[in-house]
């Protein structure tokens, strides 16, 4: 049994995964944390009624309840503390929060390694995202101009998703750093042409009705290439969380995507 506590489970993220722990018979739920938790024990819930798992709202007070893997699926500026947190006390990182810095996950993949601790950074746990990364990547050796259109619901704090960031750098791998369009080109309203990564641009849409989906658009002389991801269900992710909470207990680095474990 994997010992498992889950940070931010009253979110959307945290709770889908707190559900998803709780029917794995493989997994044990030891915990939940949240700083501003009111409850002491998450059958407080009504969605987890009659579930037992002991409520934390301090860092330190979480090792009494031993956890193997740390599920973090909270707000940027916690989750980089919290994944410090885990692998200074050897506890495997499965975070799925967006918006660390190519520093920041650096820094922690360092000291996953002195800690000898395997952890996974991935800012996508659905298999249909990273195989339309893949695409894309391998796309980008024929089509350099692309552009990435990002869809999500109207909740979500950072812009440009995580996935649109990680889809941008693979694609940087390939095509380089190449300025689009017009060179000449004038923004008549501030931000139209979106966000600029090595000379493609990243557009995000937020919209009540969208969970997360994601067009990569190629354009060559005369043809174009779209390679599009949608996700209609937060549980898609879960088979990517679920995967990584059996694997990152057999390694000993912290990794930074999904494919690296699949
Ligand atoms: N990797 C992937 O596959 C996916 C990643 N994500 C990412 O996951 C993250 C969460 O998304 P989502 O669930 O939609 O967001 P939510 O806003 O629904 O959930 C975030 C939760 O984190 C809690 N929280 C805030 N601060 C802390 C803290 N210091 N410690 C612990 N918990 C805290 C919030 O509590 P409170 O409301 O009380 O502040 C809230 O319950 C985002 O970064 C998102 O981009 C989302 C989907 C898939
Ligand atoms: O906030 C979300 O919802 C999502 N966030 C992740 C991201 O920023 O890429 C993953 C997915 O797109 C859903």
């Amino acid at each position: 049994m994997t010992k498992i506590l889950v940070a931010g489970f009253k979110g959307r993220m945290g709770a889908t995964a707190t559900h998803m722990v709780l029917k794995n018979t493989d997994f044990e739920l030891v915990g939940v944390y949240d700083p501003v938790a009111k409850e002491k024990d998450l059958a407080e819930i009504a969605e987890f009624a009659g579930q037992h798992a002991p409520v934390f709202t301090d860092l330190e007070a979480t090792l009494t309840a031993a956890p193997e893997v740390w599920i973090d699926f909270t707000v940027p500026k916690a989750a980089v503390a919290n994944t410090q947190f885990a692998l200074e006390h050897k506890i495997s990182p499965v975070v799925g929060t967006t918006g660390f810095t190519a520093a920041a996950i650096k820094k922690l993949q360092e000291l996953a390694a002195k800690q000898t601790t395997g952890g996974l950074i991935a800012p996508n746990f659905s298999l249909s995202a990273v195989l339309m990364m893949q695409f894309s990547k391998q796309a980008a050796k024929y089509f350099p101009d692309v552009e990435i259109i990002e869809m999500h619901h109207d909740n979500k704090l950072d812009a440009p998703s995580g996935t649109a960031i990680k889809t941008a750098e693979m694609l940087a791998e390939v095509r380089g750093d190449k300025p689009q369009g017009n060179p000449n080109e004038t923004e008549s309203l501030p931000g139209a042409r979106g966000a600029n990564y090595a000379g493609m641009r990243i557009h995000s849409v937020r919209l009540p009705g969208l969970i997360a989906h994601q067009q990569v658009q190629f354009g060559g002389v005369g043809e174009g290439l779209t390679i599009r991801q949608d996700t209609y269900d937060r549980e898609s992710f879960m088979t990517g969380v679920a995967l990584a909470c059996r694997k990152v207990r057999q390694t000993k680095q912290l990794y930074d995507g999904l494919e690296y474990l699949l």
